[in-house]
């Protein structure tokens, strides 16, 4: 597991965005998929907003994916064995980077067909605790859908498969999700500093 956490510090270290393929086990990712798929079926998933937690948009405009939030409340195996994987990594990159990473947040995502996230950061600096974005993607069959990453020097397109991960810092890149023409599933989050 350190080679994998390892790969995606250095890549992150390197070029600012970290990936590694196989963060996740592809039995994991598709126990993950299923979850997804139960709170679908369940009319459980919100419609995700953009902006700060006093003021959220629900604007199609601008993203048109679905949201659940992880929690280990829910006594689910496979969210426990994510909880467990994630815990794993903060203290890692906290004793090998000094990260001081005090929490975190997940949420399972879904982009229907057709579905899309416009150009954004994650967080501004004024109110920041989420100081790393973290995905990590679970579809086995990919149509569409990259996640393009915009730098100084130009963008990057990474394409969401099943097991990888991508790490950033959220305050410095903009990023956006380009239109899928599958349902795409992930889990996206944030590790937190404390304010
Ligand atoms: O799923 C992705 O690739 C990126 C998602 C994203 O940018 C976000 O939820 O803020
Ligand atoms: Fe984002």
């Amino acid at each position: 597991m350190e080679i994998i956490f390892d790969e995606l510090i250095d890549t992150y270290l390197a070029t600012r965005v970290g990936t590694v393929k196989n963060f996740i086990t592809q039995a994991l990712s598709a126990n993950l998929v299923n979850n997804i798929n139960a709170l679908y079926v369940g009319n459980k998933l919100l419609t995700a907003g953009t902006g700060n937690n006093q003021l959220v948009n629900h604007d199609k405009l601008v993203r048109s994916d679905k949201i659940y939030w992880l929690d280990r409340d829910h006594n689910n195996v496979y969210e426990n064995d994510f909880f467990d994987l994630m815990d794993t990594f903060v203290t890692h990159l906290n004793s090998s980077c000094y990260a001081g990473i005090t929490g975190y947040e997940f949420h399972y995502t879904l982009y229907e067909k057709g579905s899309f996230y416009k150009r954004h950061l994650d967080n501004f600096k004024q109110n920041g605790t989420r100081a790393f974005s973290m995905i990590i993607y679970l579809n086995a069959e990919v149509n569409g859908g990259a996640l393009r990453i915009y730098q100084e020097n130009g963008s990057q397109d990474i394409s969401p498969n099943a097991g990888k991960s991508v790490f950033f810092k959220s305050t410095e890149l903009e990023h956006e999700v380009l239109v899928t023409h599958l349902p795409r599933m992930s889990i996206t989050g944030w590790l937190k500093i404390a304010n």
